[in-house]
């Protein structure tokens, strides 16, 4: 694939806080590119296309779990956590990996489920047949069923109950998700410390840092309901000591899909930090929510509620990942607002949320496309683009569970969409043919050549947003409007006066989420006189009123970014 920039390397920068500037893309090895032609995405593959991750922008990777594994879960079910998968390479393919994403100044996050491991791991197969051994207390086995009764079932279409009998040990096991993944008992300080030799394994490697997976789940008691218990944070406490201790500038990325309050206390504080990221799991519902309600009310209100975290921290703003679009963190009556506006097949629910890629959410619209990431790329934190969501990729409803929405990349019209060369068949999932997404027009090669394509204007807005470091740095204040419609706010940067050019900027963001044009006022005191410029074509505003009232008009689902210039 022939890209217009020519590649550099500029290597890797020394930068405390890459990971609030970074752009970071979520790729799943099995599904990116296929080296070899035996019908699986590999590492090899992926090392081929770092040329094309650096073209659109992207600064840091998320490598979802590529560990030896019966893959019952995606990886998630870690069978050996210091081996890769044998179809998707190497030790040394995965080192080299991390040097040629170093080379290109993109860092590598990788997943680590550390709150269970897959049935095949030896850990567990040592515990369930030597009891008395050095495993035997590695997992969390009890005589009854009947204990941790408060605790939910996360994976509600498939488990009934979070224990599972085993009939070797002749007791049951308890596990937060599928029952082949049986819980790491945390309560022994022998997991502690096996987990921390699993960090310190990857870290020696040089990956850039963790998405600690499922990070709330690692303790339960009979008060609590098994989420972020104290026990939990105190374990990340310790585990953040160690990693800033011996390998700082390393980052920790807590998944935890938690209320406002909850998921902001795995930021621990700044005596005590816990992980330097978390997902943004309130907010992520709530974009799709206004869309379709056409009400930014409820983003207001969870922005409000989300500001205050410790210096240094920051949130990943997503869209889409590799799971179902969860509902988990919103009303039931919203709940089934949205199943209706989004999930109007039940083949499209999943648990508690919808298993569809973006691009077939927004019903292919590119008006929503654009407000979307308008929204992923300007909100605070640092956004993480699901792969293939800059192409508009579809999804394929009528494969089991999350493999809707984990199909091949799509790369070009060619067979097996570029993706690999092996019989179609023989394809680890088959890609996308629907009547919309079919490969043969959705694809990176085909977008490439169309200069208003999506995949164009998605580089372009990240290029605009890496100019702008107030995206990645700054503070957010909401502006008042007079339109329900319509989510106005400030973001804020006084500046660094470091070697990255971090110049103070305050810019004014404007969203609306009606279905139709509209006239709205804005109030900001703060604002009067200030003249207005778009980052995006450099065109001058109208001027703020004296009194911090400013009257635009913005077209169907559109946005602005405004750079604000105070008066002298
Ligand atoms: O390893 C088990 C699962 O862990 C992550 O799960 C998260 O996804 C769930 C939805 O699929 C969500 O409801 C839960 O709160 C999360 O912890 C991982 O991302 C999954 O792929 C994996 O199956
Ligand atoms: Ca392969």
């Amino acid at each position: 694939m022939n890209f217009t920039a020519p590649i550099q390397l500029p290597g890797l920068t020394l930068d405390p806080l890459w990971y609030r500037r970074s752009v970071f893309y979520q790729v799943m090895v099995r599904s990116f590119v296929d080296s070899n032609g035996d019908g699986t995405g590999d590492l090899a593959g992926l090392i081929s296309r770092l040329d094309y991750l650096q073209w659109l922008g992207v600064d840091a990777l998320w490598i979802p779990p590529f560990f030896t594994s019966p893959l019952r879960d995606g990886g998630y079910d870690v069978g050996d956590y210091r081996s890769i998968l044998p179809e998707f390479g190497t030790l040394d393919e995965f080192k080299e990996l991390v040097t040629k994403a170093h080379e290109r100044n993109m860092r590598v996050v990788i997943d680590l489920p550390l709150n269970h491991t897959s049935d095949a791991h030896e850990w567990f197969q040592q515990s369930r047949s030597d009891p008395e051994g050095p495993f035997g207390d590695f997992y969390v086995w009890s005589d009854t069923d009947k204990k941790y009764e408060n605790i939910r079932i996360i994976f509600t279409d498939t488990e009934e109950s979070n224990w599972a009998f085993d009939s070797e040990r002749r007791q049951f096991y308890f596990h937060r998700f599928f029952s082949h993944q049986p819980d790491l008992n945390y309560d022994n300080p022998a997991v502690h410390d096996a987990i921390f030799e699993v960090v310190r394994f990857w870290l020696d490697l040089g990956v850039d840092g963790f998405r600690l997976d499922a990070i709330p789940y690692l303790y339960e008691s009979d008060e609590g309901n098994g989420e972020g218990e104290p026990p939990t944070h105190e374990f990340i406490k310790r585990l953040r000591a160690m990693v800033d201790r011996e390998f700082p500038g390393r980052v920790m990325i807590a998944e935890a899909n938690q209320w406002p309050r909850e998921v902001a206390a795995f930021f621990g504080t700044e005596d005590e930090p816990e992980c330097h990221m978390a997902f943004d799991f309130p907010v992520m519902p709530r974009i799709f929510y206004s869309l379709r309600s056409q009400q930014a009310g409820e983003l207001v209100q969870v922005l409000s509620e989300t500001t205050d975290i410790p210096a240094g921290a920051g949130w990943g703003v997503f869209l889409r990942n590799h799971d179902e679009l969860t509902l988990e963190m919103v009303s039931e009556e919203y709940r089934q607002a949205m199943y209706g506006w989004y999930a109007y097949d039940p083949r499209m629910r999943v648990n508690v949320g919808i298993r569809r890629r973006l691009a077939p959410l927004l019903d292919n619209s590119r008006d929503e496309l654009e407000l979307a990431h308008a929204l992923l790329f300007s909100l605070p934190g640092s956004p993480f683009i699901y792969y293939g969501d800059e192409i508009g990729m579809g999804d394929n409803i009528w494969l089991p569970d999350r493999d809707a929405s984990r199909t091949p990349m799509q790369w070009t019209p060619d067979r097996n969409a570029g993706f690999s060369s092996a019989d179609p068949g023989k394809l680890y999932l088959p890609v996308v043919q629907s009547l919309v997404y079919h490969y043969s027009q959705t694809n990176v090669e085909s977008q490439l050549a169309q200069s208003r394509s999506l995949l164009h204007w998605v580089r372009n807005v990240i290029h605009v947003r890496k100019a702008h470091p107030v995206f990645g740095l700054g503070s957010l204040q909401i502006v008042d409007t007079n339109h329900e419609s319509v989510l106005a706010f400030v973001r804020s940067y006084p500046g660094s006066g470091t070697q990255f050019g971090d110049a103070a900027e305050d810019v004014l963001c404007v969203f609306s989420f009606s279905h139709n044009p509209v006239s709205v006022t804005i109030t900001a005191e703060q604002l009067a006189g200030a003249k207005l410029v778009d980052l995006f074509g450099g065109s001058e505003f109208p001027t703020v009123n004296d009194d911090g009232s400013l009257t635009l008009t913005l077209g169907t689902q559109a946005f602005y970014w405004l750079h604000i210039e105070y008066p002298a």
